[in-house]
């Protein structure tokens, strides 16, 4: 299978998802560029990190009005799978793939730390490896990563499942004190309905060989890749 890895202006993230997709697990990745109108061929999207546009208007905003996702979309409705990290959870939110808002962190700056994620979910094609309520740790790097959405609409991503990661403590609870960013319920990472489209502020791809302090977040390729496979 090949993974496309999708490229904007300002996206920096992207080179280490081909390192970890390439180096790491030997699976054939490629970058495309956001002016490309088709992704056919490709079995996976991946949407990297990075200041796309400068997060200019809003952080994913104006990434999420170019041509490339369209493309995206329609991957997206074929079933295959789309992961969208940190500014491509943005982009996935602004383009209508996700639900809800990314705002600024509670407390105004740009974070940049490890973080503990329990897994909530591992009914989904980027889960599917680890074990439900494991405890993974896994660095953000954002300024906007405040997870937002209203009181019912935040009930029914909680009764769907759709929540696959949320922030907690070594020992696993989701406690207000380690809530980096000030997300409703703790939220780091949730899918779409179907769970074939996951959005997540963490970085597996920083966490992807132990050499860099955690391999964490590789299962989360290999789950993704696995699935494209079937
Ligand atoms: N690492 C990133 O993708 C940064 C995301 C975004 N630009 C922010 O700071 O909120």
């Amino acid at each position: 299978m090949t993974v496309a890895i999708i490229q904007f202006g300002g996206s920096n993230c992207d080179n280490d998802v081909l390192h970890v997709l390439q180096d790491v697990l030997g699976i054939e990745a490629e970058l495309v560029w956001y002016k490309e109108e088709k992704l056919d061929g490709y079995e996976a999207a991946v949407i990297p990190g990075g200041f796309s546009y400068g997060d200019y208007l809003r952080s994913g905003a104006i990434a999420s009005r170019t041509p490339i996702m369209d493309a995206v979309r329609k991957l997206a409705d074929d079933g295959k799978s789309v992961m969208g990290i940190c500014n491509g959870f943005q982009i996935l939110t602004e383009s209508g793939l996700l639900d809800g808002a990314l705002t600024t962190n509670s407390y105004p700056k740009f974070k940049c730390e490890w973080s503990y994620l329990r897994v909530e979910n591992t009914n989904t094609p980027f889960t599917s490896k680890y074990d439900k309520g494991q405890i993974i740790r896994i660095p953000i790097a954002h300024k906007d990563g405040k997870y937002y959405h209203n009181d019912a609409s935040l009930q029914q991503l909680e009764d769907n499942n759709q929540v696959v990661f949320r922030y907690v403590d070594e020992n696993g609870n989701p406690t207000e004190a380690v809530n980096p960013n000030g997300s409703r319920n703790n939220i780091a990472g949730i899918t779409n309905r179907t769970g074939n489209v996951l959005g997540m502020m963490p970085h597996p791809e920083r966490a992807s060989e132990t050499i860099i302090g955690s391999d964490d977040g590789l299962l989360m390729f290999k789950s993704m890749v696995e699935t494209g496979r079937k």
